[in-house]
């Protein structure tokens, strides 16, 4: 349902070969390489089977990093650390075995892989990061139309449709982990981190599009600000307040086109305030909302869905 090709200036990018709707599992992929830090990625690539390695070397490089960030004192330093850590691990391991010390081309070609690694990297949670071979290809959109999660049941990262897609329009992710943020915000992350601008719809400013979305961003803002301040000086929560507010935040958040388990999120908690303050068909239709939205980002099979399956019966209990 879709294929990997050229996406002008972005590079390469995935597209919809045909009709995807919300809810579809476009990807399921095992990871290429997986670390717990950064220290640890010239270890990982130099464990990876050569067709492994061939893959990694392929994926994009942001230019801002190559040239500014990486260096080669960086790549010496890992390398050197690494050579004694297998030193010292094999000489624990049996007494004499020799270490095998990285050769020069390794270390040659370790500023590159570090910055292929910090390109295309994704949270797998319990604090991995992941880099994988055809899943590293989705472009980022600032309102995107499909989500990627780690499925601890078949240890793969899923990439799920959370907006209906079109035949030949563009997957996207979003790479920021705020999904609410005013443009200027989100601009100067995706610059420092990956170094491009985004031209996302929701970016062009110039467009009625794009203005109307900031305007709703910043009330989200207001709205969250306010709703914090406040329940911070009250002694007991105003459950009657929040529930308020999450009202408003989701009306914005479904202007906005934002989906995804942010808005689940939203729906969940607000099920549960509903629950609280009593009004049961809105907990029961939020928590409707909330679980299907869930399943549409993450499927049945995830271990996500089923803490909100737990949550939703908890909130039905409540009822
Ligand atoms: C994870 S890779 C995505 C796939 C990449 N385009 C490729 O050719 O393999 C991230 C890089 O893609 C490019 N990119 C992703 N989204 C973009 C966007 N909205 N606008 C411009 N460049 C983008 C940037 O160079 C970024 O550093």
């Amino acid at each position: 349902m879709y294929e990997i090709r050229h996406a002008g200036a972005k590079g390469l990018g995935v597209f919809a070969t045909k009709c995807i709707p919300t809810g579809t599992r476009i990807m399921a992929e095992k990871a290429t390489l997986a670390v717990a830090s950064e220290g640890q990625v010239f270890a990982a690539s130099r464990a990876l089977s050569d067709a492994d390695k061939k893959r990694l070397m392929q994926l994009s490089i942001s230019p801002v990093r190559r040239s500014s960030v990486l260096s080669w004192t960086e790549a010496a330093w890992h390398s050197t650390r690494q050579a004694l850590s297998d030193v010292f691990n094999v000489s624990q391991r049996d007494g004499k075995a020799v270490a095998r010390l990285p050769d020069l081309k390794t270390i040659a070609e370790y500023p590159t892989i570090l910055s292929i690694f910090r390109n295309n990297n994704f949270d797998i949670g319990n604090g991995r990061q992941a880099v994988f071979d055809q899943i590293c290809r989705h472009n980022h959109a600032c309102v995107p139309k499909a989500q990627g999660n780690f499925n601890t049941t078949i240890g793969c990262f899923t990439i799920h449709a959370i907006q209906p897609i079109d035949a030949d329009e563009e997957i996207t992710l979003s790479y920021l982990v705020e999904h609410g943020a005013l443009r200027e915000s989100r601009q100067s992350r995706l610059r420092e981190h990956y170094g491009f601008l985004c031209d996302c719809p929701a970016c062009d400013i110039t467009s009625k599009r794009g203005k109307d979305g900031e305007q709703r961003r910043r009330q989200m803002q207001m709205k969250l600000h306010a709703f914090a301040e406040e329940a911070a000086e009250r002694e007991h929560p105003n459950v009657e307040a929040e529930l308020v507010v999450m009202r408003e935040l989701i009306q914005l958040y479904e202007a906005e086109g934002i989906s995804g388990r942010e808005l689940s999120t939203l729906y969940l908690t607000a099920a549960d305030l509903a629950a609280k303050a009593g009004v049961k068909e809105e907990a029961l239709r939020f928590s409707e909302n909330g679980l299907r939205i869930d399943k549409d980002c993450v499927g049945t099979d995830s271990s996500m869905f089923h803490e909100s399956l737990a949550r939703v019966r908890a909130i039905g209990a409540m009822l």
